[in-house]
């Protein structure tokens, strides 16, 4: 049967990158992400390649050791509002963190940022999962794992049912009559959930796309499910072939389970392109990238990301057997089965590991020329693997640059990457 199925692209940005220390390799400009052109200038870019979406990362807390390391944000619907007035085409998802904000105001902001873009929002639903974040907010530490997820789900339905609660056409103004809406056609929506309500109707008439576009991330048994019910796409963290089709296989066959249609629910696995006209250069430079790595600061962002004290263990050994054992509930129960995953399957040392967490975050790393990389993501398209894939360059605007330059131009002669078409962003990922 042919695969008629195009590759859906979004190119994610964190900061300046998913390189941890790409704000201090020589062409990087290290103030750049509270810059309004930096931004404009990688939204142009990826809009003119044809990528589908702009997606934006958001932690609400200044990371920890955030002095050695680029981890301030601003706020993502500033940002892609701005982005809204001088792009047309380009996907606009940003992130909000539902453990922290309220559903209309949720709701409001993302009907708001579909209003101005014509049918380009997109929200990726986060539950936080950082301490940090939860005393930002008043409390000590975050709320328990699975609560989390209990409360996203009760967030989302009241956004779904505030997004709802004007009907399609309930605007009619009559300038003679002076009715300005049929009111039968805005509804309350009088949501009770058990984190908190939302009478309705919302203030802001239906999103042109009904809905806006609904990412995920989660891959634990709760993430999964959640993702199942809610998104439409589901971004993961996946390092080998064989992990994706695994996980691929798994969403798709819950959301049938859930009654959804499995071919809408689009899988994309992250991955960080070093792209270069040969692969020693590749090579060059994800060792140049490393090289600026400070790696006291990297170990610590790996116990706190494995849950497990690494400061005493030696860099040049392996991870201690013991690290992984016991997953921490309370954190990102994934990115921890994927850190230790990579370090066992690939013999690595510590050293290594930290290497790869400060380069990839345990993404799919493509390091070579674009026939390379552009192979490796045919295969995971082709292979039960990938409906698209997040494209997190490393460091900004450059690795975005080489991957339009090197990789793209053949994923397009392959006629795997074609311009999407639909008049909103729903229609382009054939969602509709
Ligand atoms: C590609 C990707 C991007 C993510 N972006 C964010 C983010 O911007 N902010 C955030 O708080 N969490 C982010 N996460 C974390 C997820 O939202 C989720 O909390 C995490 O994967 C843990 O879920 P789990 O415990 O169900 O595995 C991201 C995860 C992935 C895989």
């Amino acid at each position: 049967m042919t695969d008629t199925r195009r590759l859906h692209l979004n190119a994610v940005i964190f900061g300046l990158g998913s390189h941890e220390a790409g704000w201090r390799m020589p062409e990087s400009d290290p103030l750049a992400s509270t810059s309004l052109d930096y931004w404009i200038d990688i939204a142009l870019r990826s809009e003119a390649a044809g990528f589908d979406a702009l997606f934006l990362g958001d932690v609400l807390a200044l990371q920890q050791g955030a002095d050695r390391h680029l981890s301030d944000a601003m706020d993502p619907f500033v940002i892609l509002s701005a982005l809204a007035a001088v792009t047309s085409r380009i996907g606009l998802i940003g992130t909000a963190s539902t453990s922290f904000d309220h559903p209309f105001h949720l709701a409001r902001r993302f009907a708001s940022l579909d209003h101005i873009s014509k049918g380009r929002a997109g929200w990726n639903i986060v539950t936080s999962s950082n301490a940090l974040e939860a005393q930002n907010f008043g409390l000590d530490a975050m709320p328990e794992h699975d609560a989390r997820y209990r409360r996203a789900a009760d967030v989302v339905d009241a956004a779904i049912a505030l997004w709802q609660s004007w009907e399609p056409d309930a605007r009619h103004p009559d300038k003679a009559s002076g009715c300005y809406f049929d009111p039968a056609k805005v509804h309350a929506v009088n949501h009770r959930g058990a984190y908190g309500g939302a009478a309705g109707p919302l203030n802001v008439p239906r999103p042109p796309q009904g809905r806006p576009i609904l990412a995920q991330a989660g891959a634990s048994e709760a993430g999964r499910a959640f993702a199942a019910r809610y998104a439409d796409i589901v971004f993961t963290v996946q390092s080998t072939l064989s992990e994706a089709q695994s996980f691929y296989r798994d969403i798709k066959s819950r959301a049938a389970d859930v009654g959804r249609d499995p071919a809408k629910v689009l899988i994309f696995p992250g991955i960080v392109p070093i792209a270069a006209p040969s692969q020693a250069e590749a090579e060059a430079r994800l060792a140049q990238m490393n090289s600026f790595a400070v790696i006291e600061h990297v170990l610590a962002k790996l116990s706190e990301f494995l849950g497990a004290n690494l400061s005493g263990a030696e860099l040049d050994a392996p991870l201690p057997a013991e690290v992984g054992a016991g997953v921490p509930s309370q954190s990102s129960q994934s990115r921890v089965a994927v850190l230790v995953g990579i370090a066992r399957r690939d013999n690595l040392t510590l050293r290594q590991l930290l290497l790869r967490l400060a380069s990839g975050r345990g993404h799919l790393l493509a390091v070579g020329t674009g026939s390379t990389i552009a192979d490796t993501m045919q295969h995971w398209f082709e292979h039960g693997a990938a409906d698209g894939f997040n494209v997190m360059a490393p460091v900004m605007p450059a690795d975005l640059q080489s991957f339009i330059d090197h990789v793209l131009p053949i994923l397009q002669q392959r006629s795997l990457a074609a311009p999407s078409v639909g008049t909103n962003l729903r229609q382009r990922l054939g969602l509709d």
